[in-house]
């Protein structure tokens, strides 16, 4: 079984599943954004989105919501359609630039969301959550992006949602936000949440996420956990210096998938670390300074996410 499939039968026994996308497709003229993606999320699970710019997340995500209807395909978010789920509050969202109101006050606005709900939080929780208690009173064209960024936090969570949709949540926020939000965000997941969350920052899928789901043209192309989607990629990094080693001899090493020779000094991307250091040996018996590390996430993103044709 790959990552892929691991990823999908753990979901899938796990009871009713939070959201299920089967063969869902979304075409805008001749860009298909989302071609044919299947995902099933278990109650609980904390799953990055990631993907280069344009990979489809935020098309994914949008149907989730009902905010873009399918030309193909399912979407269901605990067993309901979504605009069942949103009705009911079940799912909370934050989107990529949101709109907020420039005159009402951040209370205010937190405020009207809850009372579209049936069972809100109160609004001086959510404020906590989002660690904004002190920015109440402050209006929203008073708001820096970071903070903006915080209100959408807060607007998601008054609804008390079972599912939180978060589209590059952190995208405006500087290090110290972006540390702070997490910390309020896994006070939230630790109640058993479900979270998806589209992101730039591998960091953060490596850091927070319990599931890494990679799109790349329209496509998931990995599924698993952090260290099985590492794995997937295939790989090792082998450093070395690696006297007289020519640039031939290298590509020719058993496993390399990538290599560069700068001078004496080689690094070698291999999906067979203990060949290729053998065989380095014996063509280079004064190869010295070796070092083999496990690729990391954004290695294996760069790997999985690029184009075949420039794959090596
Ligand atoms: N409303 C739209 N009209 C036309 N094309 C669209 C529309 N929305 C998205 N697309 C196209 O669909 C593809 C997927 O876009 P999407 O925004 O889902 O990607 P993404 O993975 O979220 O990208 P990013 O990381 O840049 O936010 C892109 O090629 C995009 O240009």
């Amino acid at each position: 079984m790959n990552a892929t499939e691991i990823g999908q039968a753990r979901s899938a026994v796990a009871q009713g599943a939070a959201v299920r996308l089967t063969g869902l497709r979304k075409h805008y003229g001749q860009v298909r954004a989302v071609d044919g993606v299947d995902l099933t999320i278990a109650p609980g699970e904390v799953v990055a989105l990631l993907g280069p710019n344009g990979a489809g997340k935020s098309t994914t995500i949008d149907m989730i919501l009902g905010l873009s209807r399918p030309d193909a395909g399912t979407v269901s978010v605990f067993g309901a359609e979504p605009s069942g789920a949103i009705a009911d509050g079940v799912i909370g969202a934050m989107l990529q630039g949101g709109a907020l109101l420039d005159d009402a006050t951040v209370g205010e606005m937190v405020g009207m969301v809850a009372s579209l709900h049936r069972t809100p939080m109160p609004v001086a929780e959510a404020l906590r959550r989002a660690g904004i208690e002190e920015l109440a009173k402050r209006r929203g064209n008073k708001l820096s992006g970071g903070q903006k960024q915080r209100v959408r936090f807060a607007v998601a969570l008054v609804s008390d949602p079972d599912l939180l949709l978060l589209d590059e949540p952190t995208a405006a926020m500087d290090v110290g936000s972006r540390r702070e939000f997490w910390r309020s965000m896994q006070a939230f997941t630790d109640t058993g949440r479900t979270v998806l969350f589209a992101t730039h920052y591998l960091e953060e899928a490596e850091e927070f996420a319990d599931r890494v789901v990679l799109m790349r043209g329209g496509r998931v192309v990995a599924d698993g956990s952090v260290a099985e989607v590492r794995a997937l990629a295939g790989g090792r990094t082998l450093r070395a210096v690696a006297p007289g080693a020519t640039k031939t001899a290298i590509a020719e090493l058993p496993g390399v998938t990538e290599y560069q020779v700068r001078g004496d000094r080689i690094a070698v991307s291999s999906n067979d670390s203990d060949a290729t250091l053998r065989a380095l040996l014996t063509a280079c018996p004064a190869a010295h300074d070796i070092e083999i590390t496990a690729i990391g996430l954004e290695g294996a993103f760069l790997t999985l996410t690029a184009d075949e044709e420039t794959g090596r």
